[in-house]
């Protein structure tokens, strides 16, 4: 049984044994039990108290318990450096990636698809239970969008369940193991290397609105008492590491602060648009964003686009065509994506990097130029953009994997010329 603390970014106190989390203090000269303290930083010592996380774990054996780390040997498709191939400026779209036919537990089946300094994208494609394994990101904080098939995220804060259209997020250290209740399971992962996603400023939409923070939940403590040997996989400086304690990892009793794994559902979105007339930009449709130092201009936003009332009049309701200084990654978690008639499938990506044209399919300007304007319900819908400052770097798997769509750019051609009077 899962249960959890609502609210984004609280300051949670919680404990799995009653009695074990320390009244008062950190770090008693004695804790409950003979527990043992310690602190996970999200953020530095000394960061304004507005941007400030860590918190206190009170554990069975202390974390620093294990030997070294060796490089892990399995090779995969995971990257952290985005320099394989060059850069390509053209649009790319791919389609799913298939169920792997060999047993392939969440860590090995990262593939990554493209990313810069601030962010990787991964997909991921599961058929195993991780048994025996657990896994943290020293790099970053991992965004994890989960597209076909539940999870069980066995993390040392607590148990997160999601499904397709819920979300969760790992900060950067946690360790986590990933059970598969369906037997297998495909995403996405947005790898955040900048500073950690909150939620956006609401600006003139008020105190209220997009995501509201109660809707996001951090894991109740839970604990596992085993003592057998277990992998402890880490991501450091883009290179996997491998180590085996003796131990289960997920051995925090209690623990208190604001740096937590969180879970939030999508369909809690609360969707504000027009009522008037024109298609709003879309970072209207933000959920979280990693901010960069430059105000506004995000390392990257998560931007979802879900079933929603459209009324515009006199309008052209679909995303308009634009080509776009922030670069953007899609994929789309269910249904159809108002922009693309076809082509682009759950499960799926695309690509457009800075500056590249984009937008309507000509499928979808057809049909929107001859829209009957009423006020249309959009349902059976879910799509996701990471939109990124800096262009997002394809790996090699991207450019030659026989999934990316050779004819995409054609979904922009044949569109009549405009006639002007003679
Ligand atoms: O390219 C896309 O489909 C994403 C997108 C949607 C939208 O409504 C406006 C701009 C934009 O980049
Ligand atoms: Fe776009």
């Amino acid at each position: 049984m899962t249960s959890y603390h609502p609210g984004f970014g609280n300051h949670v106190s919680t404990e799995a044994v009653p009695g074990a989390l320390p009244a008062g203090r950190n770090s008693p000269q004695h804790v409950p039990f003979g527990l043992y303290a310690e602190q996970l930083s999200g953020s530095a010592f000394t960061a304004p108290r507005q941007e400030n996380r860590r918190s206190w774990l009170y554990r069975m054996r202390p974390a620093a318990n294990h030997p070294p780390f060796r490089p892990y040997a399995k090779p995969g498709l995971l990257r952290s450096t985005f320099d394989e191939v060059p850069p390509s400026p053209n649009r790319l779209r791919w389609d799913p990636l298939p169920m792997p036919d060999t047993p392939n537990d969440f860590i090995d089946g990262l593939t990554s698809i493209a990313g810069n300094d601030g962010i990787g994208v991964h997909l991921y494609c599961a058929n195993r239970a991780m048994e025996r394994r657990a896994f943290f990101n020293a790099d970053g904080e991992l965004l994890i969008v989960p597209q076909q098939g539940s999870l069980r995220i066995v993390t040392e804060l607590g148990l997160i369940d999601i499904e397709p259209l819920q979300i969760a997020l790992i900060p950067r250290g946690v360790r986590f193991r990933v059970e598969l209740p369906e037997g297998e399971a495909r995403g996405y992962v947005c790898e955040n290397m900048g500073l950690p996603f909150r939620l956006p400023d609401l600006g003139p939409i008020g105190a209220n609105g997009l995501a509201n923070p109660r809707d996001f939940e951090a894991p109740a403590a839970w604990y596992e008492d085993w003592d057998e040997p277990t992998e402890l996989i880490q991501k450091f400086e883009g290179a996997l590491w491998t180590t085996t304690i003796d131990h289960s990892p997920f051995d925090v009793v209690a623990w208190h602060g604001n740096l937590a794994p969180y879970r939030y559902d999508l369909r809690r979105f609360n969707t504000i648009n027009t009522v008037s007339f024109d298609h709003p930009d879309p970072s209207i449709f933000t959920v979280l964003t990693s901010p960069s130092e430059t105000a506004g201009t995000a390392n990257c936003d998560f931007v979802i686009f879900p079933p929603r009332w459209m009324v515009a009049e006199a309008t052209f309701r679909p995303p308009w065509f634009h080509r776009n200084v922030m670069s953007e990654y899609m994929g789309l978690i269910t249904g159809a994506y108002d922009a693309k008639a076809g082509g682009f499938l759950p499960g799926g990506g695309s690509l457009h990097n800075r500056m590249s044209g984009h937008g309507p399919d000509r499928a979808s300007y057809d049909a929107a130029i001859a829209a009957d304007l009423r006020p249309q319900r959009v349902e059976d819908t879910m799509a996701f953009m990471f939109e990124s400052r800096d262009v997002l770097r394809p790996t090699r798997f991207a450019m030659e994997t026989p999934l990316m769509q050779l004819d995409y750019d054609d979904v922009w051609s044949g569109f009549a010329k405009a006639e002007l009077p003679k």
